[in-house]
């Protein structure tokens, strides 16, 4: 096991764009650690690199400098099957769009990642997409195609996807940024959930009352990343 439980652990973390007018640098020294269980908000305004450090952490993008452990393993000289080998057995996306593949069934999107995990056979994939519906609450739903479902109905799927390879860890860039306040609830009800049941949950939001079902918030402002205490939640951003 590693060490003190530590999920994500970044040290000294810099990341940079170039853009027209220059380098933007968006991630400065960052250290931040996220335990086995936590529940964690990233909250900051738009541009503050919510998105840049969430990438980092679920191996879609590098930093410059600085070192990345992820369920102990630093993955700063990692190959790109070596991080995808990492990310398809760690982690679990959730996106504000929910990014289901359109002409695909419910049941065909949760079968997507499970053709990319050799460990999983084919006849086993029925059972495993009926257990995440099952979960989700979304049983019903498996010949829909994504257009005939809610918002929130589509989030959960997206949830459920995330959730089928068994992953440790989940992360949720902006959730409900397209949902009602009901749906919204909804989906950090189910996380909650999850959260509880022992998973890792890591969510970036602008919304305070997604942050308010945290057990934990830090704030990114000017490429720093700081705690940010409860009761603070909502005057954060
Ligand atoms: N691929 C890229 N190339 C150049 N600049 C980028 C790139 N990705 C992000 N940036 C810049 O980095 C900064 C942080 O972007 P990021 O998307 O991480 O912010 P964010 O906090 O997630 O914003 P929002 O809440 O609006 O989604 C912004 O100034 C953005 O323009």
């Amino acid at each position: 096991m590693f060490m003190n439980n530590c999920v994500i652990s970044l040290t000294d973390l810099n990341k940079s764009f170039i853009n027209g007018a220059g380098s933007n640098h968006v991630l400065k020294q960052v250290n931040f650690s996220v335990y086995s269980g936590e529940m964690v908000a990233i909250l900051g305004q738009s541009g503050s690199g919510k998105s840049t450090l969430l990438s980092i952490m679920g191996l879609l993008d590098t930093a410059d400098s600085g070192h990345y452990h992820l369920c102990g393993q630093d993955v700063s000289s990692f190959s790109a099957y070596q991080m995808s080998q990492l990310r398809n057995s760690h982690i679990g996306w959730v996106f504000q769009n929910f990014n289901l593949i359109a002409d695909m069934t419910v049941a065909e999107n949760l079968s997507v990642p499970l053709r990319f995990n050799s460990s999983i056979k084919q006849a086993d994939y029925e059972a495993k997409i009926n257990q995440v519906l099952d979960e989700v609450g979304l049983r019903e739903k498996t010949a829909f195609y994504p257009a005939e479902l809610s918002g929130g109905q589509q989030q959960r799927v997206a949830i459920a996807r995330a959730l089928i390879c068994q992953p440790d860890i989940i992360l949720c860039d902006e959730p409900t940024g397209n949902l009602d306040s009901s749906n919204s609830n909804n989906v950090m009800e189910l996380l909650s959930t999850l959260h509880q049941e022992g998973k890792t949950v890591l969510i970036i939001t602008h919304d305070p009352a997604v942050a308010a079902y945290c057990q934990k918030a830090y704030k990114i402002h000017d490429g720093e990343i700081a705690a940010v205490s409860p009761l603070e939640f909502k005057h954060a951003v």
